[in-house]
């Protein structure tokens, strides 16, 4: 991998303590970090690079799926780590930033490759981006990165001025834009799965597919984030970007050994081809909730609007439920259902694929015990892929059971999504971040509903926390004779009643 130089903005901040360090370690235990490597972490607080490495390794106690204890080994990695105080507005700064940059190329004898983690607020993304460009950073005899994370943009309008002026010093090709759903390795895999299964290529159209169901529930509430999330609700903070992003992966339908590029074209023809929403029909094709007090895993929670900072008649959306469609020709007539939620009964990101009965299928005495082929995609907490088939239990000939077939792969095995998201970047490999059509074509899709709900045209339907969202939510699918498969009670029913044949990767 080529030599580089890893200028992290916010290395004092929570996410690069709880993400970005661990995901850095484990690249480095597993050799997958250039040999060239130096970390130079930026904020506004005067450490020493000691008491930065420090705090990196403390980090790495707390959140690295690895053993991080001392020795040779993370001595070594901590040596590629240094520290410069900087505060974003000083274009002074940059320049001194330069300096220890080039100094530090120097010493490794390191191509001058530099790649910007901007881990601050997305207010600052625009000055960092220009004084990149102005103090030289940017424009040595190597290549440069953007890796920014979200929010990207709060409305449509305010996404493309970001991108506008991002633009002005940065490249499209330049710029990561990180959704970590993107990282997770089964929404990684969603690719390859359909690629290289002939059975599942087969089986990836409106002919075959009854419905797809995405799910991302939560059990954690609000937590320490009201100042952010009072303004932006499940339908900013989930919705746009990691739920629409999860669609787009399901649907696409790709060539094998598939470019980067193809996959960015596919992904935009399937976000082109949604249905639009005009914002008077979102009422009936979205659930809008907000948590009331409930109970999660046994122990009392209270409702939103009591939450530390909420105010009391905030309408906040803290779930949102829809119908989507795709017209075109694979998929036109299969409702795509997404649900997402805080304070809901189970941590689960799944999806679900139900299958339809054979066309023209005679139905017996004895078929309405027969349950639907589903095929399940666990995202997390745990990663595993489902199918659920029926049978019959020989012996006694009575009803049709249903028998899941199960894969699980161990947690342990299991790269974090940032690791899979850095070492991309590192790569230069932009398959797994969203590209600017995606970004703003979904934005352009999910306007009708901010509009929708600003103005009130949509209830805001309460759920007590610890529940499967509002009962709106089952309606939407019960309308369509569907409903949500894979509930932990309906998971539960299927594990008792039916035959479990497990598979374990690493068997
Ligand atoms: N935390 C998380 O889990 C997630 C965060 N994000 C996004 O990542 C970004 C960072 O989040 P998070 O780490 O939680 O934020 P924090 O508030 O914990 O950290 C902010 C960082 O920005 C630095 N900073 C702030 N102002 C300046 C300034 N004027 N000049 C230089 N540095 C500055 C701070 O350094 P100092 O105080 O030393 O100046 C600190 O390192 C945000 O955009 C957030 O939305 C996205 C997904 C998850
Ligand atoms: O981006 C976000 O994602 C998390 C959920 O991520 P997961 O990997 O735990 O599923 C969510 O809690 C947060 O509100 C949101 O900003």
């Amino acid at each position: 991998m080529e030599a580089t130089t890893f200028v992290l903005f916010g290395a004092t901040g929570d996410l690069a303590k709880r993400k970005i360090y661990p995901a850095l370690y484990n690249l480095f235990v597993d050799g997958k970090l250039p040999n060239a490597f130096s970390v130079v972490g930026l904020g506004r607080r005067e450490l020493t690079d000691e008491t930065f490495r420090e705090n990196v390794a403390r980090s790495l106690r707390s959140f690295s799926r690895r053993e991080a204890n001392e020795g040779e080994s993370l001595d070594a990695f901590l040596n590629a780590f240094r520290y410069n105080v900087l505060d974003i507005g000083r274009k002074e700064d940059y320049e001194k930033l330069l300096r220890l940059v080039e100094a530090r190329e120097a010493e490794l004898g390191a191509a001058p490759n530099r790649l910007f983690y901007l881990s601050v607020g997305p207010e600052f993304f625009e000055t960092i981006a220009a004084n990149i460009r102005d103090s030289g950073l940017g424009s040595a005899d190597g290549w440069k990165r953007l890796v920014i994370e979200k929010p990207f943009g709060h409305d449509l309008q305010s996404a493309r001025d970001l991108n506008a002026k991002l633009s002005r010093s940065f490249a499209e090709d330049e710029i990561y834009r990180i959704d970590h759903y993107l990282g997770k390795p089964m929404v990684q895999k969603l690719e390859i799965l359909q690629q290289a299964n002939p059975v599942l290529q087969a089986l990836w159209t409106n002919r075959h597919i009854a419905n797809v169901q995405i799910t991302a529930n939560e059990t954690v509430g609000v937590e320490e984030r009201a100042g952010y999330y009072d303004h932006v609700g499940a339908v900013r903070d989930m919705f746009q970007n990691h739920m629409l992003q999860l669609l787009m992966m399901l649907a696409i339908h790709l060539p094998h050994n598939s470019t980067s590029d193809e996959v960015r074209t596919k992904k935009r023809k399937v976000i082109e081809a949604l249905e639009p929403l005009a914002k008077e029909d979102v009422a009936a094709n979205v659930v809008r909730g907000q948590y009331a007090a409930g109970e999660i895993q046994g122990k009392p929670v209270v409702g939103y609007t009591s939450e530390p900072g909420i105010a009391a008649d905030s309408a906040n959306d803290t779930f949102i439920a829809a119908e989507l469609h795709i017209d075109d020709y694979f998929w036109r007539g299969v409702p795509f259902y997404i649900r997402t939620g805080k304070r809901m009964k189970e941590k689960s990101t799944r999806i679900v694929i139900e299958f339809k009965e054979l066309a023209g299928e005679h139905t017996q005495s004895d078929d309405k015990t027969k349950a639907p082929n589903l095929l399940v995609f666990e995202i997390s907490p745990n990663e595993g892929i489902t199918l659920q088939l029926n049978t019959r239990d020989p012996q006694h000939k009575g009803e049709f059971q249903p028998m899941l077939v199960n894969f699980h792969t161990s947690q342990q095995d299991v790269p974090e999504a940032y690791e899979n998201l850095i070492h991309d970047a590192l790569q230069g490999d932009p398959t797994f971040f969203a590209h600017w059509d995606e970004v703003e074509l979904s934005w352009k899709w999910v306007q009708p509903i901010l509009d929708a709900f600003k103005d009130d045209l949509v209830p805001l339907r309460t759920y007590a926390a610890g529940t499967y969202g509002p009962a709106e939510a089952d309606e939407l699918l019960a309308r369509n004779g569907h409903r949500w498969r894979f509930d932990d009670a309906d998971n539960q029913t299927q594990t008792k009643e039916g035959a479990t044949y497990a598979y374990h990767a690493n068997h």
